[in-house]
């Protein structure tokens, strides 16, 4: 998928609706291909959000293409999205909070592909996402209020695999985690993409958790592209005030890479 030459403005509203629109997002182009990991990392009203519902064809640039395999990607009706949707997954914020406390897990995998009128197996494509998050098929028939925090997380990233996706963007999928489901999500995204093959933009606050999944990053800041590069180098030598100032502000990086390394 690449996005090129993003804008996007809001105009204002009520009194402020004679000033010039606002820019959000300028210029902004990313790319990413299956096995890639990109880190989106940016203060808040950065943009990230705004550049996630744009990829995710929630919303329409005033500049700027998003492709996939050479196709226009533009917000429309779900059936002309429906080859989109499928092989670009959303993993929301806090991604448990989003299950459906009244469904089984089992409803909960098959709702995507319902939705998404996804043919075939559906029992064989749920076991699948179910072994690829770790979890056996006695988790089928219990809903999310009989899971543990960990295992309910497994089961929102299993929702977003079951359709088979080869790209999944993640809005700030670890935050607001305790240390040890932190750990659960990022170990599962490594396997995701170092096993599976999945690309992945990271879109986080927390520099840690990308400096550890993420190779590429990629440092927003008032709506642009500051910062582009290897993640080592661009928190190793930021070439920008704005990247020196997110990368200055994690207290502990490297307390937080112990604690990871030291887990069980
Ligand atoms: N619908 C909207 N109308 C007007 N302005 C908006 C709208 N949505 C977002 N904005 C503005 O766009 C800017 C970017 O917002 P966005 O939510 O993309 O930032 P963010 O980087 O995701 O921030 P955070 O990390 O705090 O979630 C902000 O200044 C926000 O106020």
């Amino acid at each position: 998928m690449s996005a090129d030459n993003l804008g996007l403005s809001y105009p204002g509203r009520g009194f402020l609706k004679q000033r010039p629109a606002r820019p959000v997002l300028q210029d902004v182009s990313l790319s990413i291909a299956t096995g890639d990991t990109i880190g989106l990392v940016g203060g808040s009203g950065a943009g990230k959000s705004t550049l996630l519902r744009i990829l995710l064809a929630l919303e329409k640039p005033n500049a700027g293409t998003v492709t996939f395999n050479d196709t226009p990607v533009v917000p429309g009706p779900a059936s002309s999205l429906r080859r989109y949707r499928r092989a670009v997954q959303y993993i929301p914020q806090n991604p448990a909070a989003s299950l459906d406390p009244g469904m089984n897990v089992e409803r909960l995998l098959l709702e995507p592909l319902r939705q998404l009128r996804i043919d075939g197996d559906h029992r064989g494509m749920i076991m699948d996402a179910l072994q690829r998050v770790d979890l056996d098929r006695g988790m089928l028939r219990r809903r999310p209020g009989e899971l543990s925090g960990g295992q309910n997380q497994r089961v929102a990233i299993a929702r977003a695999l079951v359709p088979a996706p080869s790209i999944l963007l993640a809005d700030e999928p670890v935050s607001g985690l305790d240390l040890p489901l932190r750990n659960t999500v990022l170990d599962l995204m490594e396997q995701l993409v170092h096993r599976d093959g999945l690309g992945i933009l990271f879109v986080s606050h927390d520099l840690a958790a990308v400096a550890r999944l993420c190779s590429q990053t990629l440092v927003l800041s008032g709506g642009r592209v500051v910062e582009q590069g290897a993640t080592a180098a661009v928190y190793a030598k930021p070439q920008t005030r704005e990247a020196k100032e997110l990368v200055t502000s994690i207290p502990r990086l490297s307390r937080y890479k112990e604690t990871d390394r030291d887990k069980p």
